[in-house]
C-alpha cells in the first residue's frame, strides 16, 4: 500500500495553534485531518455490516453507497443483469462527491461502494489524499454461504460470479487496507480500527462534545 493518508504530509498538515493543537492521538496520526473510509468489495462480503458498527464505534458520518443507485441499476441487479461500467458512472460520481463534501466539511466518514475496479477506486479518490479503501475480503465459497441466508435484499446470489469476474483487487500504490471476512463483523471492525491507528479518533465534534 501507498503511504497512507493518516500521516499528512507537511505542506497538507493543519497550522498547528497557539495551544499546540491538533494534538497527536494514541497512534500519532494528527487529530482535525479528516479521513474516509470506503468500505469495498464483492456484494455480500459485508460492507454494510461492519461499516454500520464502525461508524457507530466512531461517531462518523455514514453513507451506504446502494442507497445512491440510480432506480435503474437496482432493478437491473435485481433482475440478475449484472451492471456495466456505463451504469455505474453516474452512480460512482455520487459516491465520489459524498466522499468530496464530507471531507471538504472537515468530516471524518465511511461509505460502503462495491469500487470493484481500479478505474472506480480512481475516480472515488480523484483528489487523491483522504480517502482509504478497506478491500474486505473472502473467498467465493464463504460469501456464497452468506448470501444464501441473507434475506430482503434485491442482490441475487446468481450475481456474485460476475462480481468476482469484475473485481480488480486494489494495489500496493493504492491507499488501502485488506481485511479478512472470516471473523465476526466486531472482530473485523476492531481489527480496521487497530490497523488504521483509529483507537484515539472517535473525535468529540461528531460526538457533539
Ligand atoms: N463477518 C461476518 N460474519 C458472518 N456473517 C456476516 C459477516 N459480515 C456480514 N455477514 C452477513 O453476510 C451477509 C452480507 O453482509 P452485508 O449485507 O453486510 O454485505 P454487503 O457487502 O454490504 O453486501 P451488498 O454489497 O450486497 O450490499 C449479511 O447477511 C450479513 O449479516
Ligand atoms: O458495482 C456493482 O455491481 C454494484 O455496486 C453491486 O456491488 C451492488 O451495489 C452491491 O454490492 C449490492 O449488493
Amino acid at each position: 500500500m501507498a503511504p497512507l493518508p493518516l500521516v499528512p504530509s507537511a505542506p497538507d498538515s493543519p497550522a498547528p495553534d497557539a495551544a499546540g493543537s491538533p494534538a497527536p492521538d494514541a497512534a500519532g496520526s494528527p487529530a482535525g485531518r479528516p479521513i474516509v473510509l470506503v468500505l469495498m468489495g464483492v456484494a455480500g462480503c459485508g460492507k454494510s455490516t461492519v461499516a454500520a458498527l464502525l461508524a457507530g464505534q466512531l461517531g462518523w458520518a455514514f453513507e451506504e453507497g446502494d442507497s445512491l443507485h440510480p432506480d435503474a441499476n437496482v432493478q437491473k441487479m435485481a433482475a440478475g443483469e449484472p451492471l456495466t461500467d456505463e451504469d455505474r458512472w453516474p452512480w460512482l460520481a455520487k459516491v465520489a462527491d459524498w466522499v468530496e463534501e464530507t471531507l471538504d466539511d472537515g468530516q471524518d466518514g465511511i461509505i460502503t461502494c462495491s469500487a470493484l475496479k481500479r478505474s472506480y477506486r480512481d475516480a472515488i479518490n480523484r483528489r487523491g489524499s483522504g480517502v482509504v479503501f478497506v478491500f474486505l475480503s473472502g473467498s467465493k465459497e464463504t460469501i456464497t454461504a452468506r448470501l444464501a441466508v441473507r434475506r430482503g435484499h434485491f442482490m441475487p446470489m446468481s450475481l456474485l460470479d460476475s462480481q468476482f469476474a469484475d473485481l480488480e483487487e486494489p494495489e500496493s500504490d493504492e491507499p488501502e487496507i485488506r481485511i479478512n471476512v472470516g471473523p465476526t463483523p466486531g472482530v473485523i471492525a476492531g481489527e480496521i480500527i487497530a490497523e488504521l491507528g483509529l483507537a484515539g479518533r472517535a473525535d468529540e465534534e461528531n460526538h457533539g462534545h
